[in-house]
């Protein structure tokens, strides 16, 4: 087609060049011919001119002869005149007149008038000599004109005579021989030369008449050369061209018009030609037409997935739940990306199966009842979603209604027009939870650039789902906060602030109603000992267990609310005394019920303290504050009990307070001393060692016993303060009994739990030890069993401590806390001291006598002294003493003593 299309121009433009020298040509033999034409012009006007001057020559002869001989006839001297005119005219002495070619006489007499207009002068032989004669005819002519002259002076002559009046002799010298033969010389020369010059010109003629016919026929020929090569180069511009300058015009315009869809027809022959090339050029035009629509519709495309994924990106700031965003997504790809239809779909782990969650545009109604699983051995389950899902992959299906994993919905595609569609993953936290399913009506729709749009659409909806679950997250923890301000963690009842805002609302219901309330505060007896013991799991179990037990004793519109520890509080609506002891009774019998917890069987009971609105207070503040008074009542009492509040009770609590409060200023104030109270071998009788018992008293106060206002030290953290002192005093006094000689005696001292958890406390009675001078082995720390209870090992550590260190320790009021005395066994302790609760009814309780028994023997047989407190009569001596018991303490031997009482005792032993 190539080597074709471009033969045909050469051919043409060298047609052209060929019709262009063709046309060169043709003007030359034209002109040529022109040139021979005039020549011929030029031959017969030099014939012409030569013919004139010769017959001028002889006419003006002839002239001369007629003027001469009319004058000689009629004597007129007008003929004279006219003589000399003529004669001045041929020798160039006055003006030619016009067409002097005439017979003079014609010229001058015809009508009487003179010659019309003149030409220059110029004589007659200066004339012939310029006309190109031949030298022989130029020296006839001369020859003739000489003879002529010679006649003109022979007439001259006869004109004089005549004027003279001798017209006869005149005459005859006019017409006699002489005048003749002079005539004849005249003609003779005139005559050959007349010949001459008709013959050359003639020949010259000819010859020139040749040329031109030659030029013509040149010019014929060259002519005739170039119509036919006009005819050729046509017939070849035709070819190229391939149609008529009309058809040619109008495919033209056609393709000028951008009319594409109607390709010109072009004959095989016209394949080479502009027509043909034409035609081409609509082929490549409608290609790139179609190339160029195809790259405007898929710009168009890609612009609107940008609309919508612009769309998007709002509807993500927009949306405030994962539904809402998924719909959006779904109507902003159909409404602005141009997609058919949209949905998105959430796996069903359980099932195996996609939900939709959202969906928008043609065909969505399908989706009611969609069949698309995860499952590869279902038809349903090999579709685009399940191969995605497979694949890990977006899968882009660009022929819906042909490609064989859509032939399970071939069906709907067709019904709906879905030409293209695709499945792409949705992750969260890096796994796929669901499907972004676009559908288009377009074939191949996802090309490059429409991909990696609807990738990036994808992404910024995982970004979504991030940032709901992190929302989530916050609504949660803001919810838990929440939840944390009003509810206790652990039993989920109401807690101190929920507790006090609904109190408030029932309190000012029972105002307007006038309605009595009561509220109930209960705590658990000696729980800590079984956090202690047991941990704290298993005590936050049994707490569990117990809030629900309360929270079932209670009616609805009740509260029952937790507010710490082991203490719960009750606000009973409408409820007088009687119900509020009754509710109180229930609520110890299920408080006192067995809790199994883990491997554990408890048992726990509790007290209760009752405040009545409106006689006890009209505040909640108020209401908790005496509730409290009455429970502290309850467990002063010996617990597991109720109480309402009674005014005696407020007096007890504001005495607590006082207490307190004074003991603050005890040490510096110097209102303690020490008091020490022998400890007797039972096998010896004698002094073997002393307890320091710390003594209170105030002016305000009077004497305050150790067991009122140790609890009350140890509440308020002052017994760190005051034990170091009593336990400074104990063994100064100590040390100073030795340095005064007296027996030596080991110093007991009481030393409380919160003393003993104090982190260096086995460095800092050495160095109490140390700087008071008194050996270790002389201090005793009586240490109850409640310090080894919370933290058992942390305990026999400071215990190896203060047993490394050469300090004894011992366990007072054994048998009242839950040590096991094989846990003893792991305690540095090297005597037990019984309770003096067991040691008072011994002669009275057999139960007593057995404890007391069992323990006497246990100790032994674990290698430990035993020393029994509160001995008062000689009848429990008796009886410790049968049991082998090792020592005793008791008013049965010595009350407390001062100082100077108990070395006085000492002195009277010693002598
Ligand atoms: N009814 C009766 N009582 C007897 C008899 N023999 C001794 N007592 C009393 O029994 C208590 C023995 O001390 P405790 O069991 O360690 O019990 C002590 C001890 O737990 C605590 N305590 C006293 N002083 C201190 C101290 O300096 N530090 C610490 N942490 N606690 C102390 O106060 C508790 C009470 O001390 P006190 O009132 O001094 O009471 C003392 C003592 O006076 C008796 O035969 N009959």
């Amino acid at each position: 087609m190539k080597s074709s299309v471009t033969s045909s121009p050469p051919q043409f433009v060298s047609y052209l060049w060929a019709c262009f020298g063709t046309l060169l040509l043709v003007g030359a033999t034209f002109m040529f011919y022109v040139w021979t034409e005039k020549r011929i012009d030029h031959a017969n006007q030099l014939r012409f001119t030569s013919h004139n001057l010769v017959d001028e020559l002889r006419q003006s002869s002839d002239d001369l002869t007629r003027m001469a001989r009319t004058y000689v006839a009629t004597g007129d001297a007008q003929y004279r005149k006219h003589y000399q005119e003529i004669v001045a005219i041929r020798d160039g002495q006055a003006p030619r007149p016009l067409n002097y070619e005439n017979v003079y006489w014609d010229v001058v007499l015809a009508n009487g008038q003179r010659p019309r207009g003149v030409q220059r002068a110029a004589p007659l032989m200066e004339l012939i000599r310029e006309a190109h004669f031949t030298l022989e005819e130029l020296a006839l002519l001369a020859a003739a004109k000489n003879e002529s002259d010679k006649l003109v002076g022979l007439e001259n002559s006869a004109m004089d005579l005549r004027a003279q009046g001798d017209v006869g002799a005149a005459t005859a010298m006019l017409h006699d021989a002489a005048y003749h033969r002079v005539k004849a010389d005249i003609m003779r020369p005139i005559g050959a030369v007349s010949d001459s010059v008709d013959h050359r010109t003639r020949l010259l003629v000819e010859a020139t008449a040749l040329d031109a016919n030659l030029a013509r026929f040149a010019f014929m020929f060259s002519a005739i050369g170039l119509v036919l090569l006009v005819w050729r180069a046509k017939r070849r511009l035709d070819a190229a061209l391939g149609c008529s300058v009309a058809q040619l015009r109008a495919g033209m315009e056609k393709l000028g018009r951008g009319d594409f869809t109607t390709p010109l027809a072009v004959s095989d022959e016209a394949r080479d030609s502009v027509w043909g090339w034409l035609a081409h050029t609509q082929q490549s035009l409608m290609r790139l037409d179609g190339e160029r629509s195809e790259a405007l519709e898929r710009i168009q495309r890609v612009s609107r997935l940008y609309s919508a994924l612009s769309q998007c990106n709002q509807a993500i700031v927009r949306s405030r739940s994962e539904s809402e965003l998924f719909e959006r997504i779904c109507r902003d790809v159909v409404s602005h990306g141009g997609m058919a239809m949209a949905w998105i779909g959430l796996i069903d782990k359980e099932q195996g199966r996609i939900d939709v969650a959202a969906s928008f545009g043609a065909g969505v109604e399908y989706l009611e009842q969609l069949e698309v699983s995860l499952d590869p051995d279902t038809p349903e389950g090999r579709g685009p979603i399940g191969l995605s899902y497979r694949g890990g992959q977006p899968y882009w299906c660009q022929d819906y209604q042909h490609a064989p994993e859509t032939a399970h919905w071939h069906a709907h595609g067709v019904r709906y027009g879905w030409a293209s569609s695709a499945a792409i993953p949705l992750r969260r936290d890096g796994e796929i939870i669901g499907f972004f399913a676009p559908y288009s009506g377009t074939l191949n729709a996802f090309d490059h650039e429409v991909r990696e749009l609807l990738l990036e659409m994808t992404l910024d909806i995982e970004f979504a789902l991030k940032n709901f679950d992190r929302e989530a997250v916050r609504l949660q923890a803001d919810q838990r906060v929440q939840y944390l301000a009003h509810y206790d963690v652990l039993t989920g009842l109401p807690n101190r602030s929920q507790l006090h805002e609904r109190t408030r609302q029932l309190l000012e219901q029972a105002r307007i109603h006038r309605m009595p309330m009561a509220l109930m505060m209960l705590d658990l007896d000696h729980f800590k000992d079984i956090n202690d013991s047991l941990g704290h799991t298993v005590g936050d179990a049994l707490l569990s267990e117990l809030a629900l037990r309360l929270a079932s004793c209670i009616r609805e519109g009740d509260v029952v609310a937790r507010l710490g520890g082991d203490e719960f509080i009750f606000v009973l609506r409408n409820v007088g005394s009687g119900e509020a002891s009754d509710v109180a009774r229930k609520l110890l019998d299920m408080t006192g019920r067995a809790y199994t917890v883990g491997k554990h069987d408890l048992k726990v009971t509790a007290s209760i303290g009752i405040a009545m609105y409106p006689d006890d207070g009209h505040d909640i503040e108020t209401l908790l504050q005496r509730a409290d008074a009455a429970m502290y009542q309850v467990k002063r009492a010996g617990r597991h009990d109720f109480r309402f509040f009674t005014a005696a009770m407020q007096q007890r609590a504001a005495r607590h307070l006082r207490v307190v409060n004074a003991l603050r200023y005890a040490l510096e104030r110097e209102q303690m001393h020490v008091m020490y109270q022998p400890q007797v071998s039972l096998t010896t009788g004698r002094i073997i060692g002393a307890e320091a018992l710390l003594r209170w008293s105030t002016p305000e106060l009077g004497a305050v016993s150790p067991t009122e206002f140790i609890p009350a030290a140890e509440e308020s953290g002052l017994i760190i303060q005051i034990g170091d002192w009593v336990l400074r005093q104990a063994v100064r006094q100590a040390r100073a009994w030795l340095d005064a000689g007296l027996p030596p005696l080991v110093m007991a001292v009481n030393l409380s739990a919160i003393q003993f958890r104090t982190a260096d406390l086995p460095s800092h009675v050495a160095q109490i030890l140390y700087e008071e001078g008194l050996p270790p082995e002389y201090l005793e720390l009586e240490l109850t069993e409640g310090v080894a209870l919370q933290d058992p090992q942390g305990a026999i550590t400071t215990m190896n401590q203060l047993h490394d260190r050469g300090i004894r320790m011992s366990i007072d009021d054994f048998g009242t806390g839950f040590s096991s005395l094989s846990q003893l066994k792991k305690f540095k302790v090297y005597k037990l001291k019984i309770d003096q609760s067991f040691v008072r009814d011994i002669s009275t309780d057999a139960e007593d006598k057995a404890i007391v028994s069992a323990i006497i023997n246990m100790a032994r047989s674990l290698g430990l002294t035993t020393i029994a407190e509160g001995v008062e009569t000689i009848e429990q001596l008796e009886f410790l003493r049968e049991q082998h018991c090792d020592e005793m303490q008791g008013y049965h031997f010595s009350k407390p003593l001062t100082a100077d009482n108990f070395r006085a005792l000492l002195e009277n032993e010693s002598r």
